[in-house]
C-alpha cells in the first residue's frame, strides 16, 4: 500500500529537517520564517511505499500567504493519508494553535514535538503523556536537527495512517457548537462523515474560498447566516475571531497541564543577546561591521588567495603543490631579476650571457661563477638604474637598487646553486590547465581553430567565472552560519524599522539576503510577503542587490582599475541596497504602489549554533548551482561569443580572425552597432556594449566576455581593461551591469512570481531606465570632476537628479494607520 505522509506545521519548526532526516534529501534549511516555499516530496529512508512531503510552513489554515495557500490546498484536496504535526516545543502555545486546527480536517494526525534539545536546556518540563491524553492523537518527541526521535515519529505516521482513525473533535462552546451542527446539516451533510467539521467551522468563519469552492445556494447561505448572525451577537465579536479565541482557550487549558517551566521569569540567554542586537541605537551598526567583515573576509582576505590560485595557478601557468617551494622560488626570481638588472645597467654582457635560462647550454657551475665575480666586483655605496615592467599592469618603472642589494641578490643565486628560473626547480610543480590541454592539443596536432576554440573560448571563459567559485563559496559559508545561527532573522526585524520607511517590508531583507546568492530563489522567497505592493516591489528590485554571478566582474573591475580596494565590493553591496530604498520610496508614491503599510509579523527564533552540515549544506547548494550553471550556460555562451568573436569579414571575405583581428569579427559588427546607447555612460566601445549584453545570458559571462574581447594581447585582461577604463567610466559600467536587468533566468522567475506579462516588462524597463540613470550620472558628474566635462551630459544629469530628488521628496498622502490588524497572535 503507498501512504502519503504531509509534514505540516508553523514556519520555523524543523519540518524540512525533518524532512531531510526521514528521507536523506537536501533540502534548505535556514534558521528564520519562510524558507520552504514550495512542497516538496521524497520517499522514507527503507520504506519505498512511504511517500513524505515537505510543506510550507502555516500558522493557521486560514491562508494569508501564497505558500500558505500552497500548504493548505494540499492538505484539504490531496488528503494525506496521514499528517505529522512537527510542533516547536519551545513555543508550544503559538504552534498548537495550527494543530487545532489540523485536527478538525478529518485526517489522522501524529504529533511531533521538536527542538527538545533545547526545550530541555531551558529547564522546560513537557508532559507528552498527558498532552497525547488531551488532544486524542499520538504525541512524539523529538530533535529532527540531532535525528533524535525522528524515526519513531514517521513510524506512528505510518501506523495512524493504516489504521484510519481520525483525531476525537474537540468542542467549542455550546452555542458555537449548535451553530456548527446546523451548519453541518444545511450545508455538508453530503459530504464524508470525517471531512465534515472542517467545512462547517470554516463555513462558520465566513472563510471565502471555502463558501466559494461548495457553490452553497442563496437560500442555505441566508439560512445559516442567521444562526451565525446570533451567535455573534451572544459574544457580541465577529466569528472568525470567536472561533480563534475558543481555540486559544482550550490550548491554554491544555498548557496548563503539560507544560512545566522551571526557570519562569528568568531572560533566555536568546532573550539576553536579542538586548543588545535588535536595540534600538546598536542594531544598525552591529548589522553594518557584521556584514562589513563578511565581506572582507570573502572577497578580501581568504578568498583574494584562493581566487588568485584558481586563476593565476589551476587556469593559468601552474601552482607549487601544497604551496611548498613557493616562497623559496620568489625570492630565487627577484634575485635574478636584481642581477639581471644591475647586470644591464653595468653593460656587464658577459653576466647577462651566463643567466641566459633560455640557451641550450645553460650551465649553472658557470652562471655561479659570473655572479660571484659580479658581486665581488661593487661597492655596497653603488647604485644601478633599470627598467622593471609590472607582470599585472604591464606598467614600466624605474628600479634603483644599490651595490649591497646586488651582494645579497648574489648570495641568494649562489646559496639556490644558480638554478634556472623555474618554478619547477623548487617543488613539486602542477601544470595549470590550459598547459596541459595545450601540450596535449599540440602533441595531437590539432587543428588551429580546434585549439584556439578550447583554450582561448572554453578555457579561457569558463576558466575565468571558476576562478571565483573559492571566494564564493567563502561568502556563501559566512552568510550560511549567519543564517542559521538566527542572526538573519533579527536583520529582517532590525531592518523593518527602516524598510518600513520606504514602503517594504523588513521581511523583503530576506530575498534580498536570499539574492546575495542567487536571485531566482531570492525572487521567489518574495513569497512569504502578505502584501500584494510589498511583493510587487521586493520582486522589482531584488536583483539590485550583488548577485554571486555579479560578484565576479565586480571584483575584476575592482583589481583591474582600482587596484582591488575592498571599497569597490562593498560599494557594490551599498549601492545596491541604496538602488533598492530608493525605488521603494519613489514607487511608493506612485498610484499602483500607493497604500497602507501592512503589519510585520516575523518571530524571532532561538539562537543555536548551527550544525556544520546545515551550514556546508547551504553553502554547496548556492556554489553549486553556480558551477552548473558554469557548466551548461555559460559553456555554450563562451562556444558562441568565441564564434562571434573569432570570425569575421577580412576585405570582404568572411574568415577565421587572428586575436588581433577582433575588430573585424562578427561581434564587433554587433558591439558597433549598439555602443552609442552607452557613449553617455563613458564607455561607448563595442567590447563594453558586448559584455553588457553577454551578461544578461548570465552575469557570469562579463567577465569571460571581457577575458575573450581584452585578453589574448600583448597586455593581460585586466591590464587592458585599465587601459580602456577610467575610475569613473570604470565605476559607472560596475553599477550599469550591478543594476540592469538581471539573467534571463531571473527574469524568468520574476515572470512567474508576478503572474502578468505587463508587470514583467514593467519591472524589466523599470531595471534598465534606473541603471543606465544612476550610471548616467556617476559618469558626467564624475566626469565634470575629473576633468571631463561634458556641458550638455552634465546638465542631462543634473536635472535627472532633479527629477530623482522630487520623486524621492514629494508629499504624499500616507495610510499611517493598519487597517489589517495582524492575524497571529
Ligand atoms: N536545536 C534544534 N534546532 C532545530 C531542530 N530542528 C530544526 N532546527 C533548526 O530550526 C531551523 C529551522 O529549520 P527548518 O527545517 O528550515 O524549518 P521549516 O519548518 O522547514 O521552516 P519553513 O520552511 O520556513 O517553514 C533551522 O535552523 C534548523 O537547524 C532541533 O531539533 N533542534
Ligand atoms: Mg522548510
Amino acid at each position: 500500500m503507498n501512504i502519503k505522509i504531509a509534514l505540516a506545521g508553523n514556519p520555523n519548526s524543523g519540518k524540512t529537517t525533518l524532512f531531510n532526516a526521514l528521507t536523506g534529501a537536501n533540502q534548505f534549511v535556514g534558521n528564520w520564517p519562510g524558507v520552504t516555499v514550495e512542497k516538496k516530496e521524497g520517499k522514507l529512508k527503507k520504506h519505498s511505499d512511504v511517500t513524505i512531503t515537505d510543506l510550507p510552513g502555516i500558522y493557521s489554515l486560514s491562508p494569508y500567504t501564497m505558500e500558505e495557500v500552497v500548504a493548505r490546498n494540499y492538505l484539504i484536496d490531496e488528503r494525506p493519508d496521514a499528517i505529522l504535526n512537527i510542533v516547536d516545543g519551545t513555543n508550544l502555545e503559538r504552534n498548537l494553535y495550527l494543530t487545532t486546527q489540523l485536527c478538525e480536517l478529518g485526517i489522522p494526525v501524529v504529533i511531533a514535538v521538536n527542538m527538545m534539545d533545547v526545550v530541555e536546556k531551558t529547564g522546560v518540563r513537557i508532559n507528552t503523556e498527558e498532552l497525547s491524553r488531551q488532544l486524542g492523537c499520538k504525541v512524539v518527541s523529538i530533535s529532527a536537527l540531532k535525528g533524535k526521535g525522528v524515526m519513531d515519529a514517521a513510524e506512528e505516521a505510518i501506523k495512524a495512517a493504516e489504521e484510519k482513525k481520525p483525531v476525537p473533535k474537540h468542542p467549542f462552546d455550546g452555542s458555537v457548537e449548535h451553530a456548527i451542527a446546523h451548519i453541518e446539516e444545511a450545508c455538508v451533510h453530503d459530504m464524508p462523515e470525517e471531512e465534515q467539521r472542517w467545512y462547517a467551522v470554516k463555513i462558520f468563519e465566513r472563510d471565502d474560498k471555502v463558501m466559494e469552492k461548495l457553490n452553497l445556494s442563496k437560500e442555505t447561505l441566508d439560512h445559516i447566516e442567521k444562526d451565525i448572525k446570533a451567535v455573534e451577537e451572544e459574544y457580541d465579536d465577529d466569528a472568525e475571531s470567536i472561533i480563534t479565541n475558543e481555540r486559544y482557550v482550550y490550548i491554554g487549558k491544555i498548557i496548563n497541564s503539560v507544560y512545566k517551566n522551571k526557570q519562569k521569569g528568568q531572560l533566555s540567554t536568546s532573550d539576553k543577546i536579542d538586548k543588545i542586537v535588535t536595540n534600538r541605537w546598536l542594531g544598525l551598526p552591529i548589522f553594518m561591521v557584521v556584514m562589513f567583515l563578511v565581506y572582507y573576509i570573502s572577497m578580501v582576505t581568504v578568498g583574494t588567495a584562493a581566487t588568485d590560485w584558481m586563476n593565476d595557478g589551476v587556469f593559468g601557468d601552474g601552482f607549487h603543490l601544497f604551496g611548498i617551494g613557493t616562497a623559496q622560488y620568489e625570492e630565487h626570481a627577484d634575485a635574478i631579476g636584481k642581477l639581471t638588472g644591475a647586470a644591464e645597467s653595468a653593460g656587464n654582457e658577459d653576466l647577462l650571457a651566463a643567466l641566459d635560462f633560455e640557451s641550450e647550454k645553460y650551465d649553472a657551475d658557470k652562471a655561479v661563477t659570473s655572479v660571484k665575480s659580479f658581486a665581488a666586483s661593487v661597492k655596497d655605496s653603488d647604485e644601478s638604474t633599470f627598467e622593471v615592467e609590472d607582470e599585472e599592469t604591464l606598467e614600466v618603472k624605474n628600479e634603483t637598487i644599490t651595490g649591497k642589494d646586488v651582494k645579497d641578490a648574489a648570495e641568494i643565486f649562489v646559496k639556490n646553486e644558480g638554478k634556472p628560473d623555474d618554478p619547477a626547480e623548487f617543488g613539486v610543480w602542477v601544470p595549470g590547465i590550459p598547459v596541459i590541454v595545450g601540450n596535449w592539443l599540440e602533441a595531437a596536432n590539432a587543428p588551429e581553430w580546434l585549439s584556439s576554440l578550447i583554450l582561448d573560448g572554453i578555457i579561457a571563459g569558463v576558466g575565468a567565472v571558476l576562478g571565483f567559485v573559492p571566494q564564493m563559496l567563502v561568502l556563501f559559508l559566512l552568510l550560511a552560519f549567519l543564517e542559521s545561527c538566527g542572526y538573519m532573522a533579527r536583520i529582517a526585524f532590525v531592518l523593518d524599522r527602516i524598510f518600513r520607511r520606504f514602503g517594504l517590508s523588513g521581511k523583503s531583507f530576506i530575498p534580498i539576503l536570499i539574492g546575495t546568492g542567487c536571485g531566482i530563489p531570492g525572487i521567489m522567497a518574495s513569497r512569504t510577503i502578505e502584501n500584494e505592493r510589498d511583493r510587487r516591489m521586493t520582486i522589482m528590485t531584488t536583483t539590485f542587490i550583488p548577485c554571486g554571478a555579479k560578484v565576479p566582474f565586480i571584483a575584476m573591475i575592482a583589481g583591474a582599475i582600482f587596484g582591488g580596494s575592498p571599497w569597490v565590493a562593498t560599494s557594490a553591496y551599498f549601492i545596491g541596497m541604496a538602488a533598492i530604498i530608493i525605488s521603494g520610496i519613489m514607487l511608493k508614491k506612485t498610484k499602483p504602489f500607493a497604500g497602507e503599510p501592512a503589519p510585520f509579523v516575523m518571530e524571532l527564533p532561538a539562537y543555536h549554533w548551527p550544525t556544520l552540515g546545515n551550514v556546508l549544506r547551504s553553502m554547496w547548494e548556492r556554489g553549486w548551482s553556480f558551477i552548473k550553471k558554469a557548466g551548461t550556460i555559460i559553456l555554450l555562451s563562451t562556444i558562441v561569443l568565441w564564434f562571434l568573436s573569432r570570425f569575421g569579414w577580412v576585405d570582404g571575405a568572411f574568415t577565421m580572425l587572428g586575436e588581433e583581428e577582433i575588430g573585424n569579427s562578427i561581434l564587433a559588427v554587433i558591439g558597433n552597432g549598439i555602443a552609442w546607447i552607452f557613449a553617455p555612460l563613458g564607455w561607448g566601445n563595442w567590447q563594453a556594449a558586448v559584455a553588457s549584453i553577454t551578461g544578461l545570458i548570465a552575469k557570469e559571462n562579463i567577465v569571460g566576455t571581457m577575458g575573450v574581447l581584452y585578453g589574448g594581447g600583448e597586455m593581460s585582461t585586466w591590464a587592458a581593461l585599465a587601459s580602456v577604463f577610467t575610475g569613473v567610466t570604470g565605476f559607472s559600467f560596475l553599477v550599469f551591469n550591478l543594476l540592469c536587468a538581471p539573467c534571463f533566468a531571473a527574469m524568468g522567475a520574476i515572470r512567474r512570481e508576478m503572474n502578468s506579462g505587463k508587470w514583467t516588462a514593467f519591472a524589466i524597463a523599470y531595471q534598465c531606465g534606473f541603471a543606465y540613470v544612476i550610471a548616467l550620472c556617476i559618469n558626467q558628474i564624475g566626469g565634470a570632476f575629473t576633468g571631463n566635462l561634458n556641458v550638455i551630459g552634465l546638465i542631462v544629469a543634473i536635472l535627472l537628479i532633479a527629477f530623482m530628488l522630487y520623486m524621492l521628496f514629494r508629499p504624499y498622502k500616507e495610510a499611517n494607520k493598519l487597517t489589517k490588524d495582524v492575524k497571529i497572535k
